[in-house]
């Protein structure tokens, strides 16, 4: 690992495959009563807690003077002692695992001994930063695509660095992607690894010595050849906006749905022939977060797209825990992606959404 951030790159890398691990390990025994539904009604597991505790416990200790945007806290964990036991257990599973030399792992990381539940409880409470224009701050989505992940879908393990509110460094664990996507029923699990200036690679997900990145360029598609890539939850898609603008285009595929910032992955890997993630806003007064794209938008970038709101502005990761007013999000290769825009413009206008698109 050489370069600018190749510190950061290490300590991300090593955080995200060891939540993975966990993930992974936790899927195959999930039991009833390990999933709650939040505020908003959304679920979160013992896996998405205790994946937080063990990236905010190596951040910390790698990095103690940076803030971090986590998407969980642990006031739940206070209130239920078994559910917090079991994010204990599962935690120091991962951490107590003695660290790996020969992928640069150290114990300074705060690998290789146990954590005591308060310890883990205040790692997972470290990710209330507010946000904000200035200095560095990471963003933690310890599961993105929870839904999928319950259904045994994709998910993904998402860890993004900000300098000044751009995004430096994006690492994404995607334990149920096939490696390769032209053998989508072949073997699973891909990391994938994005620098500003630096590009994006796509790494083995298991630690691996000197492990050969193979680096990720969007194919350039031509709006004939385009098919869209749509989020499986239909509360999270405007899914007849969408519609209208495949017709607009004369995109004639049908989409490929995907849960998480796997899709972002895919993407930039040019999977299943994608080309447009179209995420609009579903009219609902919901913010995005920015953890649920700080890392995949970085992806996309490197490899070649742009990155955008329904607009054709850059997404502002300076506002704080959220992306502000909603005017979704739209990646795309640059040759395509003004053409996608004007779309949206057009079919919002018809719709008399002026304002909101
Ligand atoms: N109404 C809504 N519109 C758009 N995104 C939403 C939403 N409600 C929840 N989400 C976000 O959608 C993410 C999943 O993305 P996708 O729909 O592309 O799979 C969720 O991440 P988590 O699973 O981390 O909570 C959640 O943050
Ligand atoms: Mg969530
Ligand atoms: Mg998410
Ligand atoms: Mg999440």
């Amino acid at each position: 690992m050489s370069g600018t951030l190749a510190a950061e790159q290490q300590v991300a890398i090593a955080a995200v495959r060891r939540a993975c691990q966990l993930t992974t390990a936790v899927f195959n025994n999930l039991v009833k009563g390990e999933t709650l539904v939040k505020g908003d009604k959304s679920p979160v597991t013992v896996a998405d807690f205790s994946a937080q505790a063990v990236i905010n416990t190596i951040l910390t200790h790698a990095f103690p003077e940076d803030p971090i945007i986590g998407e969980e806290d642990a006031a739940d964990l206070r209130s239920n002692t078994s559910l917090r036991d079991r994010v204990v257990q599962l935690a120091n599973e991962v951490l107590e695992a003695e660290p790996q030399a020969d992928v640069g792992e150290q114990a300074a990381w705060g690998l290789g001994r146990t954590w005591s539940a308060d310890e883990l409880l205040a790692a997972i409470d470290k990710g209330n930063y507010e946000g904000g224009r200035s200095g560095r701050m990471w963003a933690l989505d310890p599961i993105d695509g929870t839904k999928g992940f319950l259904r045994g879908g994709q998910y993904a393990v998402c860890l993004a660095l900000l300098v000044n509110a751009r995004v430096e460094l994006g690492v994404i664990g995607c334990p149920n992607l096939p490696i390769d996507p032209a053998s989508p029923d072949g073997a699973r699990g891909a990391l994938f690894v994005a620098v500003r200036g630096q590009g994006t690679h796509q790494l083995p997900l298991p630690p691996a010595p000197s492990p050969a990145p193979v680096r990720l360029q969007m194919r350039e598609l031509r709006i004939a050849q385009l098919r869209f890539l749509e989020s499986v939850e239909k509360a999270h898609a405007a899914l007849d906006t969408n519609t209208r603008i495949a017709q607009t285009l004369g995109v004639g595929r049908y989409p490929m749905r995907m849960d998480s910032q796997a899709k972002y992955a895919a993407l930039a890997r040019g999977d299943g022939d994608g080309g447009v993630y179209l995420r609009l806003p579903t009219g609902v007064g919901y913010r995005e977060k920015i953890w649920d794209h700080a890392p995949g938008s970085l992806l996309v970038e490197e490899a070649g797209g742009l990155v955008t709101d329904s607009r054709g502005q850059p997404l502002d990761f300076g506002l704080g825990r959220t992306l502000g007013e909603n005017y979704g999000v739209i990646a795309a290769g640059k040759g395509v992606h003004r053409k996608v825009i004007e779309a949206i413009q057009q079919v919002g206008r018809s719709m008399g959404m002026t304002g909101r698109l």
